[in-house]
């Protein structure tokens, strides 16, 4: 033992046997106390996993690290793809052990899902962890609200997403759509292209056509961000989801879980000291998110200012604009105005929808389509055929509505199977407000449950053994153990399913039917993989290059 050690723990021994002969109770007090932690953290991070747990004789991948668990293969993988390899090997129930000693399940049988996202919901809730990651991006809007409060406002939001109100608007996707199709000429033209096309960032321009079309559809508001480079909102949502890394997001979990710690982080007074968070590289990527968040609610307010003046307009009034906020704004107020005292949002919940909206139907249906085009672009003759339907349908119309749209098959089947191979939400969480079984097994309350969206969604059990291939012609004739609602989980299932579903299909419908019309696609380069990132939504990392040539026609 080196002579400075041994010093330091005779002058502690010393220390310590002085307090316990003056100060016994303190001394006590404490060595109880030290030993009480200690105890703690062995029982959660070792005892209760490894010995204790009635969940710990549930098949699945071993305890792993004490401290990280599982967790290593999660975030630096592919989204989904450590548990899809866990079910494989362990079967339809598997338990993970994930940090400091916390155990979740997955379920994978309709029945089990049913009951946890349908019909006992309320006791299933999403995890305090993820509404408050999700807090910090969308507020508290519908993605994070529970309960009775979740009832009650989604209730007051379900009309603004109706087929009628949706209908209505699938013209306000062309403005957009349009200005996409001539970049993309222009891009094309602009040099001189070889034969097989030019090498385009195909998520870059997806992400500013879907930012647009989600403004104008769900705030009325010209975005313009195809033409304007440094639009304020694409900027700071380009900021934002280039922080969507698994070790970012497994970081952010960490620091929401401190107690306080998210009221702290969109406190005025930490957003204003943020250059200290730059000093240290474990925090610097918060300062990125507090910036960006910072410009999105300055946009966002201004959005939803002008919503505001507007909600004198009466309801009945056909001409009305037709965004999903004004009909939000204008039922509040027929809310506010009725004597009977029926459910209104409040100003804050307002606010938080906009970036509710913003922030669940702008990414993700970027990502459905950047992926439907890689599937696509792999896929030559599922491309041509197409092709060949929207052909015949642009024939007759430049700006096919919600009910062309609808009635293409091949698009249905393409744009199903997209989102059934690489879901835009990969995988969501659950959390046991109670103690029940669930297939056979009883689940203590507390317990965390990954919903595998993407594992469910190419299951073998039910799509058979090329589940994990896109073959869009598999919607043409399901196979036998199809369920309707829990084989295909894209946008989950019961109460807090996508309120934006049907807009984001008609949406996705609309800007490809016009792309694969213009544009015939490959990949960029041989040997091309693509690289889904494993975070909340599942981005494609490089942007997806893809080679993109026009259409020839006769
Ligand atoms: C392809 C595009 C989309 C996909 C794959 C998708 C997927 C999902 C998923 C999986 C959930 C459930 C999350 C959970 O409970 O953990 C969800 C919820 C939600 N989505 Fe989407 N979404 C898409 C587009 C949209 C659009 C366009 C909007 C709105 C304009 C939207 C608004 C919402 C909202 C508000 C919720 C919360 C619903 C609730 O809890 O009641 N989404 N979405």
């Amino acid at each position: 033992m080196s002579p400075v050690l041994a010093r330091v723990m005779e002058s502690t021994w010393n220390h310590a046997t002085e307090v316990a002969s003056q100060r016994p109770v303190l001394f006590f007090a404490v060595v109880l106390g030290t030993a009480w932690v200690i105890f703690k953290v062995l029982y959660n991070l070792i005892l209760y996993p490894r010995f204790l747990s009635p969940l710990r004789s549930i098949p699945g991948p071993p305890v792993g690290h004490p401290i990280y668990g599982q967790i290593i293969p999660i975030i630096k993988g592919e989204a989904g793809i450590p548990q899809r390899a866990w079910v494989k090997e362990h079967g339809p129930v598997v338990r993970v052990v994930g940090p400091v000693g916390l155990e979740r399940l997955i379920f994978m049988k309709p029945e089990a899902n049913q009951k946890i996202l349908m019909s006992d919901w309320i006791d299933y809730p999403r995890p305090k962890f993820m509404r408050d990651v999700l807090a910090t991006v969308t507020g508290y809007g519908l993605l994070t609200v529970t309960g009775n409060d979740h009832k009650q406002m989604r209730k007051a939001m379900n009309p603004a997403f109706s087929i009628p109100n949706l209908m209505a608007q699938s013209d306000m996707y062309y403005g957009p759509i349009e200005g996409l199709v001539k970049i993309l000429h222009k891009e094309i033209d602009s040099e001189k292209v070889p034969e097989n096309g030019k090498e385009l960032l195909m998520y870059e321009w997806l992400s500013k056509v879907t930012l647009d079309i989600i403004c104008e559809t769900a705030f009325g508001y010209r975005s313009d961000s195809l033409h304007n480079p440094h639009n304020e909102l694409a900027e700071a949502y380009d900021k934002l989801t280039s922080l969507q890394t698994g070790t970012n997001l497994a970081r952010f979990i960490a620091i929401v879980s401190i107690p306080g710690a998210v009221k702290f982080i969109s406190s005025e007074w930490v957003y204003k000291h943020r250059s200290w968070l730059r000093k240290f590289s474990h925090t610097s990527a918060l300062a990125d998110l507090m910036e960006s968040m910072h410009r999105i609610r300055k946009v966002s307010a201004q959005m939803l200012e002008e919503k505001m003046k507007d909600s004198a307009v009466p309801i009945s009034d056909s001409e009305t604009k037709r965004d999903i906020m004004s009909i939000l704004v204008r039922a509040r107020k027929a809310d506010l105005d009725s004597k009977a005292g029926g459910y209104a949002m409040s100003d804050e919940a307002m606010m938080d929808q906009v970036l509710t909206f913003l922030g669940a139907g702008h990414e993700t249906t970027a990502s459905g389509l950047a992926w439907t085009l890689w599937l696509l672009a792999k896929d030559p003759e599922s491309q041509r055929k197409l092709r060949e339907e929207v052909t015949a349908l642009f024939a007759e119309t430049s700006q096919p509505d919600y009910r062309a749209l609808k009635d293409l098959k091949w698009l249905e089947c393409v744009v199903q199977e997209s989102l059934r191979v690489m879901p835009p939400v990969p995988m969501t969480f659950r959390q046991a407000a109670k103690t029940d079984f669930i297939d056979g097994v009883l689940v203590p309350k507390g317990t965390f449950f990954y919903i595998p969206i993407r594992v469910i969604n190419t299951w073998k059990e039910v799509w058979g053994d090329d589940a994990e291939e896109f073959k869009p012609s598999r919607w043409l004739n399901l196979p036998p153990n199809y369920n309707a609602i829990f084989s295909s989980l894209s946008f989950l299932a019961g109460p807090h399913a996508c309120i934006g579903k049907t807009m984001a299909i008609v949406e996705m419908k609309a800007v490809l039917a016009a792309l694969i019309y213009h544009f015939e696609f490959e990949p960029a380069y041989e040997g091309q993989v693509p690289q889904p990132t494993a975070a909340v939504t599942m981005k494609p990392k490089d942007n997806m290059p893809l080679r993109v040539r026009k259409v020839k026609r006769s």
